[in-house]
Parts: structure tokens; C-alpha cells; sequence
């Protein structure tokens, strides 16, 4: 193997560059020629790729978001778009891929390595923390701390004002970000789409002479999003004198300098990424379980729901006393 390629796809995270920059970097020290693909699927297939050098991942270990940018590409859920990128790859030479994303990304990766036998490893760069395989994603970490910064100064006017506020944070189909930033925060409830809400046993919270309150909702709870949730504890609770609020955090989770973590874990799973092409893992992903570098079959990644952590949701009752 001679030349790969990089690129980055679904939502950006933090870690990304620190990610890029150690495929760059991995693979130019293994002698490897490293190309970048703009744009996730949508540059592949536009053939918007460039030949990298190790100035290129200079000076961007520090930086949120992906140099390589992203996209959400619906071309390439047709046969005919994955087609176009892969004569694209074929006319520069490329023999390897290594995609920096969540599990859309790799179902895409799934399907295009069936379809054209391409050797591809992943790195899982989602905040949601949602893959299979890994113990932790790259820019969950720094999501985590930046809505547990926010809840911190939230909870400055919830208590001045004896207000109940709903803080709402990202994660489409999974609580981890809701459920590590609420334990961190104190919140005194915690909603997550992996266990069903129960409205009566928060309101039935709210009435115990508890003046301010932080109720942390993941975006993707069954319930709904913290402004429904609120309406529905508000007609339950039935007290004027009770003053909710909402506020959704939203992309601000996703942006800024990465932490340590997360600069760490990309470093390491993008070089798990080129050691794993150069002896032949393929069709999987490179993560880091109980602090070893692991690979994962993309099958088990998409097709197996991470659970939350059992202590973490013990928690939850435990410490609301
Ligand atoms: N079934 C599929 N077939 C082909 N390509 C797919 C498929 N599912 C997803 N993709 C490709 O992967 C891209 C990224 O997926 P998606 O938008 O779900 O983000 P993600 O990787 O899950 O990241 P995040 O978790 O941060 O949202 C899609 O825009 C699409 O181009
Ligand atoms: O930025 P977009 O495309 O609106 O995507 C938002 C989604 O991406 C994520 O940040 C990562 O999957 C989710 O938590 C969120 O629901």
C-alpha cells in the first residue's frame, strides 16, 4: 500500500484535526503517501482531494472543527454517487481509507467497502459518544465539559432567582452527554432516551421545598426536547408561583479548543487507523477499550447500541436525594 486518503463526515468534533494530523503524520512516517478528501463523502465525489504534507496538520491540534471540513452527503446513498467516488479514488491511485465520523459514517464505509473492497478503517469522531467499540468517542470529552461549564453558570441565576430551569444538550439517540454533565452538574434530574421518563417522579421532585432546580434533557429524549418536557412538568405541576426556564445549548457543545482527552484519543485512533491499513485490518474501526487499541468490525459498531453505564444511572436516583 502506497497512498490513502483521509476525510472526515457526519457532525465535526473536537479532535477531529488532532485525529487528521496523526493519520497525516502516522502515515508519512510509515512511508505512506496521504491524501485529503474535502467535504466527507460529498469531496470523494467530486474528486475535491489533495495530496497532504506534514506542514499541512500544522498548527491545527488546538483547533475545533476539521480542516477537512464536513458534510451530511445524500449522493452518496446512491449506488451512482458511491460510484463516482470511487473512480475518483481509482484514477488518484488511493488504496486505503481512513473515515474520521459517527455511525452514519461508517454505515457509508460498511457499504462502500462491500461494494468495492476498498480497505478502510474508521476513527470515531462523534460527540454523542454513541459507538460500539470504543470506550469513549473523540469530542465527547470536551462536549461534556463545555455543557458541564454551562450548567455550572446556569445554575448561578437558578438559584438567585429560585428558578427551575431545563438544559437541554445534544445527543440524537443517546444520554451520555446529558447523563456525564448531569452527575458532574448536580443536576437534580437527568432525562436520556435510553429509560423512560417518569413526569411524576420530577414533579413530585419540584415540590419538595427545593427553591432552584437544573433538570438536564438529552435533545433526544421520548419525551421530547426540554421545551416540550417543560410544558408537560408545568401542566402537571399546576403552581404559578414556580418559574421555569429553558435553555437549549446546542452547537457551542460541538465547538472550541479540544481537551487533552480528546486530543489524545484522536492522536491514538488515527494512528491505530494506518498501522491497522498496513496489516490488513479492514472494514473496521479503530478504538480504544480499557485503554488498549482495539479494532471493531463496522458491523458491530452500527449494529450495537452502546448502553449507558449501570452506575451512571444509579447515580441519578442516588445523588437527587
Ligand atoms: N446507508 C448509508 N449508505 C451510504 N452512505 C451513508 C449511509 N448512511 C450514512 N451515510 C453517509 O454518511 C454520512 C454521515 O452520516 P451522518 O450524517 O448520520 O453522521 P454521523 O457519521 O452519524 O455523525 P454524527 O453522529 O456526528 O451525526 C451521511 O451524510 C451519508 O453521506
Ligand atoms: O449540526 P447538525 O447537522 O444539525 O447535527 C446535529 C446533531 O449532530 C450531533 O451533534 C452529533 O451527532 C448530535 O448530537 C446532533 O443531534
Amino acid at each position: 500500500m502506497k497512498k490513502i486518503a483521509v476525510f472526515t463526515s457526519g457532525g465535526d468534533s473536537p479532535g477531529m484535526n488532532a485525529c487528521i494530523r496523526s493519520v497525516v503524520r502516522t502515515g508519512i512516517y510509515e512511508g505512506l503517501e496521504v491524501y485529503g478528501i474535502n467535504r466527507g463523502y460529498e469531496g470523494m465525489i467530486e474528486g475535491d482531494i489533495k495530496l497532504m504534507k506534514s506542514s499541512s496538520v500544522s498548527n491545527i491540534v488546538q483547533r475545533g472543527g476539521t480542516i477537512l471540513k464536513s458534510a451530511r452527503s445524500m449522493e452518496f446513498k446512491t449506488p451512482e454517487g458511491r460510484k463516482k467516488a470511487y473512480d475518483n479514488l481509482v484514477t488518484l491511485g488511493i488504496e486505503g481509507l481512513v473515515a474520521i465520523g459517527g455511525d452514519g459514517t461508517f454505515t457509508g464505509a460498511k457499504v462502500f467497502h462491500e461494494e468495492f473492497g476498498i480497505p478502510t478503517v474508521g476513527c470515531p469522531g462523534t460527540i454523542d459518544n454513541d459507538i460500539y467499540g470504543t470506550d469513549y468517542t473523540i469530542g465527547f470529552d470536551t462536549a461534556v465539559n463545555t455543557a458541564l461549564d454551562a450548567i455550572d453558570k446556569i445554575r448561578d441565576t437558578a438559584a438567585a432567582h429560585d428558578r427551575i430551569f431545563f438544559v437541554e444538550v445534544m445527543g440524537r439517540d443517546a444520554g451520555f452527554i446529558a447523563i456525564e454533565s448531569g452527575i458532574g452538574g448536580g443536576a437534580e434530574f437527568v432525562m436520556v432516551p435510553e429509560t423512560q421518563t417518569d413526569l411524576n417522579a420530577v414533579v413530585k421532585s419540584l415540590r419538595e421545598p427545593k427553591a432552584s432546580s437544573i433538570i438536564v434533557v438529552a435533545e433526544g429524549d421520548e419525551l421530547g426536547n426540554a421545551e416540550v418536557i417543560m410544558q408537560l412538568v408545568k401542566e402537571k405541576i399546576k403552581d404559578d408561583t414556580k418559574d421555569f426556564k429553558v435553555t437549549t445549548l446546542g452547537h457551542i457543545q460541538r465547538g472550541g479548543a479540544p481537551t487533552a482527552r480528546d486530543r489524545v484519543l484522536g492522536a491514538r485512533c488515527g494512528m491505530g487507523a494506518v498501522r491497522g491499513l498496513l496489516a490488513g485490518e479492514t472494514g473496521c474501526m479503530s478504538g480504544v477499550i480499557n485503554n488498549e487499541l482495539v479494532y471493531t468490525p463496522f458491523s458491530e459498531c452500527i449494529g450495537q447500541h452502546k448502553p449507558l453505564h449501570p452506575d451512571h444511572l444509579s447515580l441519578l436516583d442516588i445523588l437527587r436525594i
